[in-house]
């Protein structure tokens, strides 16, 4: 059984954050607090995780703060969520890394066991969550939420040779591996547990959601 000390919670913070203006997103506040707290808190409250990493590339003391191990990424230039991925399967010592991004502040409180558990049944090398996104035709479709995954420690070769070779895409390196989506639609599920702030109107309505 994969217990919370072997998986180490990796929070994104890593992005260039142009739709929000080209601030740094984990620094803004979410109900007073900033994004990268609430987010630690959050995985702190859930107790799934037994370590975590900060992924930033700006303003590294200030995350520092925050009394977790802050880690950028090495490829250059903002290369997308796998430089961040990259990063944290570089620094984690555990045999799995959990990453959450910092701007879904309502991510789901049992995401990192029911990945684990998903992970374990499956024999998987990764673990994807996947939640209902409403579409053009009023449909609520269940999408991969590719940067909510549960990875085998041990895949950082892999991932350093397909960024190496240029590849960006969450879903092209995570295709080349036994994955498994797991649906977070069940009943007690948070519809908007999922929903992410890309821009200042959409970070002032997650602020509104009440779980
Ligand atoms: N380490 C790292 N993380 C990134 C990078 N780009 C995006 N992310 C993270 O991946 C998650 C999803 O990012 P996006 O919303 O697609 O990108 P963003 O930079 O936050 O925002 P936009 O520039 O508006 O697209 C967030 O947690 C980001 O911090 C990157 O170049 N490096």
């Amino acid at each position: 059984m994969i217990d919370a000390s072997d998986i180490t919670a990796l929070i994104l913070a890593g992005g260039r954050g142009m739709r929000m203006g080209g601030v740094d997103k984990g620094l803004l506040s979410f109900n007073g607090v900033p994004l990268v707290q609430h987010t630690l808190q959050r995985l702190q409250s859930c107790g799934g995780v037994g370590h975590m990493l900060i992924n930033a590339n700006r303003h590294l003391n200030t995350y520092a703060a925050f009394g977790v191990p802050v880690v950028s990424d090495d490829l250059a230039n903002f290369a997308g969520p796998l430089a961040g991925f990259l990063a944290g399967l570089t620094h984690c010592t555990t045999p799995y890394l959990l990453t959450v991004p910092c701007d879904t502040p309502m991510f789901p409180l049992d995401l990192a066991s029911r990945l684990a558990a998903a992970l374990e049944t499956h024999q998987a090398d990764i673990a994807m969550a996947s939640a209902p996104v409403a579409d053009d035709n009023g449909q609520q479709p269940l999408r991969p939420q590719p940067v909510f995954c549960l990875l085998r420690a041990e895949l950082r070769n892999s991932l350093t040779h397909f960024t190496q070779a240029g590849g960006r895409k969450v879903g092209a390196w995570t295709g080349q591996h036994h994955t498994v989506l797991v649906p977070f639609d069940q009943a007690g599920d948070d519809p908007q547990a999922f929903f992410n702030a890309n821009t200042p109107t959409e970070l002032q309505q997650a602020e509104r959601h009440t779980p």
